[in-house]
């Protein structure tokens, strides 16, 4: 039984001049209790819009559908409906975290404030050092933090709800190598202890470097690719977008991606990867996930 079940989950974000943009296609994804998935793919894919459809954050005008149901001690619970309680059911560590504080008041006040709204009983000061913010820094105003500091205080304020679920986004982005493991260790230390993580990263080198994921889903165009543990696919890449993008690494042979990133706007409904890479066989017509195993892989149907 999944932590989290995302079930063909589909959004629709209207532009201004009556475009739409497909930010996710049928989207599944199923997280296990207790693990990390990470979840990549290239910028402008869509990784961010699952965070903020989990965390209903998405523009009012967003057409939705699909589901996402949470099993939790009172039950099975509709994840985007306001029975899911934001913060202790799932959380969210925002990818831009210097706006996520307001400009007026102290990083430790906000998080003390976060604490007494959901109702936990935890100090500031724990938070922080869990987190790996020097804890003297929670006096300071957001704007007198640099990036990997806010960084890691979005963290210690997503960790004041115990959240059964923890969405991660890019949460080492601005941090150096010797911090972005330890941040890799604390999410690793919240999974043993039960936490259901989903960690956003287009940092594969990283990813790697720490292993610190379980199971690996991979995102093109706003659609799953390949999903299944994160070991197997490194090792063994069976859609050719995940190929190509292992590919690009420095330490694979630094062969850049074929053609140019896909725009999300105005796209078909089905997967467009061959636009991107005209050789591959598992793009261009109808697609669906297929299992394998303990694996999914994007493939054509007939
Ligand atoms: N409010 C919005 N209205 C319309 N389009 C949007 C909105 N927010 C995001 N988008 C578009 O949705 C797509 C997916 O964006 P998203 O932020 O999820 O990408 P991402 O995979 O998180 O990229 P990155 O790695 O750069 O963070 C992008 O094409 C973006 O331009
Ligand atoms: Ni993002």
């Amino acid at each position: 039984m999944p932590r989290l079940a995302i079930d063909d989950l589909t959004v629709r974000l209207a532009l201004r001049d009556g475009r739409s943009v497909h930010a996710l296609s049928e989207v599944t994804l199923h997280l296990r209790p207790g693990t990390i998935t990470a979840l990549i793919g290239e910028s402008g894919c869509g990784k961010s819009i699952l965070a903020a459809a989990l965390m209903r954050l998405l523009p009012p005008t967003a057409r939705v559908s699909g589901t996402a149901r949470l099993a939790i001690g009172r039950g099975v619970i509709d994840a985007l409906s306001p029975r899911c309680r934001r913060g202790t059911d799932i959380g969210l560590v925002p990818q831009s975290p210097a706006t996520s504080f307001t400009p007026v008041r102290t990083v430790g006040s906000q998080i003390r404030e976060t604490i007494a709204a959901l109702g936990g009983n935890h100090e500031p000061r724990d938070l922080a050092e869990r987190a790996g913010l020097p804890p003297g820094l929670l006096q300071r105003y957001p704007h007198e933090l640099s990036g990997g500091q806010a960084q890691r205080a979005a963290i210690a304020a997503a960790l004041a709800g115990d959240p059964t679920v923890l969405i991660a986004d890019e949460p080492t982005s601005q941090l150096d190598p010797a911090l972005a493991s330890s941040t890799h260790r604390l999410l690793r230390e919240l999974a043993t202890a039960g936490t259901t993580i989903l960690l956003i990263s287009h940092d594969l080198a990283a990813l790697q470097r720490d292993a610190v994921a379980d199971r690996l889903a991979v995102m093109h165009a706003s659609r799953i690719m390949e999903e299944g543990p994160a070991g197997d696919i490194l090792a063994d890449p069976w859609h050719d977008y995940t190929r190509d993008l292992l590919a690009a690494l420095p330490e694979r042979g630094l062969r850049p991606l074929p053609g140019n990133p896909v725009s999300l706007t105005d796209l078909p409904e089905e997967c467009v990867y061959h636009r991107r890479n005209p050789a591959t066989r598992q793009s261009g017509g109808t697609t669906a996930l297929l299992a394998a195993g303990d694996r999914v892989v994007r493939q054509r149907t007939p």
